[in-house]
């Protein structure tokens, strides 16, 4: 026996009618609830979350135009718009079943009492009900998701030169639906700049899928970007859909490109040049509508070169390519990043308007970031998470003095490369000389000679 599911409310003043369908219709629906008095429809709608509500076209003797069917079904339908009439009629009239059918009724069965048609009528009717509910709760969880992307947007660019740069190439690629290639070491904020193109573009009311690249087995590539079909491999226990199609129509974001190995270099570029994709144990080929993004922190050229990249792939994806700076190479936008972290994470922890000094804000700018945006990030959140005050100075931020410190990639200066050299080995080493000098390549003495010399 199947599984009962759906409920319906019947509604007819022929009381023996009633019984006999609730009777019929009982092994077949999970919850059946009869009424002879359509005055008392709005009543049992307002109790119960029913499927299906099946009407008598005619209560009064004698009157059989239909009408009063029709004004029960709009009190219905005022009452749920979504909810599905399925009328009874004793009266074999086309005419008037399409006419119910024209205002909004799912279906009309006869009261020829051909049981089995009854049931096959009702029960379509509730899978097809269950089909525009599931997509009535997708497209709330998609605006959902969009929402969220939205807020993603809440984001902090920058006014350094570098960035005003990309910002306007940025502008004019978007709205085009061009490939786009965005590299950049990790944590500047490629993630970040996906979602923007695709905020700035045609798709933005579309979806946004993002896809690691780095973290996905390679066994698993093609089913996961491609989807599968049930039974296709051990584990497939059902059909799943791929990255590809889910993106259909919006952004598909592919982090980590650099990172795949040649197998599956291949595939991706089959299904980039044809546009279309098979899933695993599909028979056919699925059309895909996307707009590429794809990112890396790897030197894709340098790859080709050695034979680890594919060329026609690296000519596929970038058709136009954006190269996000290092924070260090920023200096400028330290402080603005820096204060839309602090005011971020100040609401989230809820700790009232916060301030940085200058002194912190130096600090910051004088750090060389290899985490970039994301590591500035953490300290701002662990800073306001345990700091006492409003206020976050210096030592607020829990980076030392010159730890981590970074000199400019234009600054060609020996000796002060020399004594940051010598300041980061006797920190890694904890203060211990002879350690330092050895890593350093120098003997002890012309150590000291040299913290002398430099006033360390
Ligand atoms: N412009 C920005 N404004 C605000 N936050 C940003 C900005 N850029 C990056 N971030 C934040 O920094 C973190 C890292 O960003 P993102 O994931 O985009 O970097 P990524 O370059 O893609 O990193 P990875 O190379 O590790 O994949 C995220 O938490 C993101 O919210």
């Amino acid at each position: 026996m199947p599984k009962k599911e759906g409920s319906i409310l019947i509604v007819d003043d022929n009381k023996d009618l009633l019984l006999a369908l609730k009777l019929y219709l009982n092994p077949h629906f999970e919850k059946i609830v009869t009424e002879h008095n359509p005055n008392r429809i709005k009543e049992h709608l307002s109790k119960h979350a029913f499927d299906i509500v099946l009407l008598d076209m005619n209560f009064k003797t004698g009157i059989n135009n239909g009408n009063e069917g029709l004004f029960w079904m709009n009190e219905i339908k005022q009452a749920d718009s979504e909810m599905a009439v399925v009328f009874i009629t004793g009266y074999s009239d086309v005419e008037l079943a399409v006419r119910t059918i024209k205002k909004g009724a799912a279906d009309f069965i006869e009261k020829s009492w051909d049981e089995r048609k009854i049931l096959s009528t009702l029960l379509s009717v509730y899978q097809l009900q269950k089909s525009k509910k599931s997509i009535t709760q997708l497209k709330k969880k998609q605006q959902h998701l969009k929402e969220c992307i939205n807020d993603q947007q809440d984001v902090f660019m920058g006014n350094s030169e570098a960035i005003q740069q990309i910002t306007k190439v940025v502008q004019k690629v978007a709205p085009t639906d061009v490939n786009v290639l965005i590299l950049g070491e990790n944590g500047t904020g490629k993630e970040v700049m996906a979602r923007h193109i695709h905020h700035l573009s045609d798709r933005r009311d579309e979806i946004f899928v993002a896809v690691d690249l780095g973290a996905i087995h390679e066994n698993l590539f093609e089913s996961e970007l491609f989807g599968h079909k049930k039974g296709a491999f051990t584990d497939a226990k059902e059909d799943r859909t791929g990255r590809f199609e889910l993106a259909s129509g919006g952004t598909l974001f592919l982090d980590e490109i650099g990172n795949l190995s040649l197998a599956a270099q291949a595939k991706l570029l089959a299904a980039l040049q044809n546009r279309e994709i098979t899933p695993v144990g599909g028979t056919h080929p699925i059309k895909v509508d996307i707009r590429l993004i794809c990112a890396t922190n790897m030197p894709l050229e340098k790859m080709v070169a050695e034979g680890s990249f594919r060329e026609d792939l690296l000519y596929r994806i970038n058709t136009i390519s954006v190269e996000l700076p290092s924070l260090r190479n920023r200096k400028e936008d330290i402080p603005g990043l820096a204060h839309f972290f602090l005011n971020k994470q100040s609401d989230k922890y809820k700790k009232g308007k916060m301030s940085f000094t200058a002194d912190a804000i130096e600090l910051m700018q004088d750090q060389a970031w290899p985490g970039n945006i994301r590591e500035l990030q953490h300290i701002i959140e662990k800073a306001v998470i345990l700091a006492d005050d409003t206020t976050i100075d210096k030592d607020d931020l829990f980076l030392s003095v010159n730890n981590n410190k970074a000199l400019d990639e234009n600054h060609f200066n020996l000796i002060d490369h020399e004594k940051l050299l010598i300041e980061k080995a006797i920190r890694n080493c904890k203060g211990n000389m002879s350690k330092a000098a050895k890593k350093l390549g120098i003997n002890r003495s012309t150590l000291y000679d040299k913290i002398k010399k430099y006033d360390l």
